[in-house]
């Protein structure tokens, strides 16, 4: 029988690929094991967080593994993680218990020799052992952070330029807890009072979060049955302020660029009464599957999908406003994505910047005169948010930033001078992502 923490331990391994996701590859995994739910949630705990903490670990192991780390086999760096993870972080399984697995995880994996080096690691390492800050305090502020709160210092470096220390700090430690859920309340089929009505959701625990229909949770699995039945739709309120920014009216015609999987295509239709049109546009066919299925559903009949490049695209009638939901670093949602703080690179968010450019350029070709664009991304980044307007808008003077706020609550708008944008840091309100939104004009005017 695979235990729990060899399961974790096979996950993490066929990730030293780097190809596939660590959602995709656990979801498989666990699809195939005899492993009962409280073993299924430890192996996904281990991993996920053993991928989260990776660089504090590897730091920790190194000071007490007296050879080079980085040259240890995969499966042996693997392992000790496993274990000093466990030790640090899981308060219900005793350290000896832990131990213990790993030792024989070495065992059976890398053999006698290599048991033995794991156990005489792991056993020396208890938290009262560990003096994480007397170690770091000779280190630069970035590296102090980057260890930590296990993030790449190239980008807690960024941030602090961008943020200054103390936002920083707390986006970090936001970005390793447990992501909360949000949801969004279907209006075309129920209402917030029906839906808590329901005898399924009548003990279950949410919050509002500053957005009308919209509420977070833990829990996702209490709340699945209305998801499938269209009732509910998973949605971060983040992604909805921008939907609520370019509040579309009933009877318009809407382009969504980037659509899929179509989180912002069906709150559109949701707020238009599903009244009008909303074309969705994604390059990938298989991805759009997905917003057809939801929004059936939904009961959405508004949505038209479109495979196709959206730096080319010809629609057969202009849209009165467009939204353009850009592939992004997603630096604004770390948190939710086990793995992508590794995987992010200053050279593939200046490949996205350019992308995102291109994106931005044809949309503009498709507004008429007096049209409304609003772009939108998942990351942080000044250079894909608000610098990236800003060169928008020197080469195109035809359009201008619009300050009309649509239907996004005043407590989410700048504390001054609003100028049609949205900026929210991971967690700078309960359960919400970080991200940007931007409404603009085309006004036509050229000097
Ligand atoms: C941030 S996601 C969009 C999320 C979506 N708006 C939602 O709310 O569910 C970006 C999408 O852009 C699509 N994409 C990337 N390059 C594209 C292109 N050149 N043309 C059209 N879609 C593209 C990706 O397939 C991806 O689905």
């Amino acid at each position: 029988m695979i235990t729990a923490r060899e399961t974790a331990l096979n996950v993490l391994q066929a990730l030293e690929t780097g190809k596939k996701r660590s959602d995709q590859i656990l979801h498989r995994t666990l699809e195939q094991s005899a492993l009962n739910r409280i073993d299924r949630a430890l192996a996904t705990g281990l991993v996920n967080g053993v991928l989260r903490y990776r660089l504090q670990l590897d730091f920790i192991i190194s000071r007490y593994y007296h050879h080079k780390l980085e040259k240890a086999a995969p499966v042996l760096k693997n392992i000790l993680r496993l274990g000093l993870y466990q030790i640090l972080f899981l308060d219900k399984v005793p350290d000896w218990a832990a131990v213990n697995e790993c030792v024989k995880l070495a065992k059976k994996y890398k053999g006698d020799r290599m048991s033995k080096l794991v156990n005489g690691v792991l056993r020396k390492i208890t938290p009262q052992s560990i003096a994480l800050d007397e170690w770091l305090k000779e280190r630069e502020p970035s590296e102090q952070l980057a260890i930590k709160h296990s993030h790449p210092k190239w980008l807690v470096e960024r941030w602090i330029a961008d943020y200054g220390l103390k936002k920083t700090e707390a986006l970090l430690t936001y970005n390793n807890r447990f992501p909360l859920f949000g949801f969004r309340i279907n209006r075309l089929k129920t209402s917030e009072e029906q839906l808590f009505s329901d005898p399924l959701f009548s003990s279950a625990a949410y919050e509002a979060c500053g957005i009308e229909n919209l509420f977070i949770s833990k829990e996702f699995s209490t709340f699945e049955p209305a998801v499938s039945d269209g009732r509910l739709t998973v949605q971060n309120p983040t992604q909805a302020l921008a939907c609520l920014l370019l509040n579309p009216v009933p009877g318009s015609a809407v382009l969504d660029l980037c659509a899929a999987p179509g989180g912002k295509s069906t709150f559109m239709a949701e707020l238009m009464g599903n009244n009008g049109s909303v074309t969705s546009l994604d390059l990938y066919e298989q991805k759009l599957l997905k917003i057809t299925t939801h929004a059936e559903a939904l009961g959405i009949t508004i949505i038209r999908t479109v495979a196709a490049d959206a730096r080319s695209f010809k629609p057969e009638n202009r849209p009165d406003a467009i939204l353009l939901d850009a592939p992004c670093s997603g630096s604004g949602v770390v948190g939710r994505r086990t793995e992508l703080r590794w995987k992010l690179t200053p050279e593939t968010i200046q490949e996205l910047i350019t992308l995102q450019m291109e994106l931005l350029d044809h949309a503009a070709e498709l507004l008429e005169e007096n049209g409304v664009l609003v772009y939108a991304t998942c990351s942080i980044e000044p250079e894909e948010n608000a610098l990236q307007i800003e060169a928008f808008l020197e080469r195109h003077p035809d359009f201008s930033v619009d300050p009309d706020r649509g239907k996004v609550p005043e407590p989410f708008l700048p504390k001054s001078g609003f100028k049609g944008a949205i900026l929210t840091l991971p967690g700078e309100y309960p359960g919400f992502d970080g991200g940007f939104a931007q409404r603009l004009r085309k006004t036509g005017k050229k000097p």
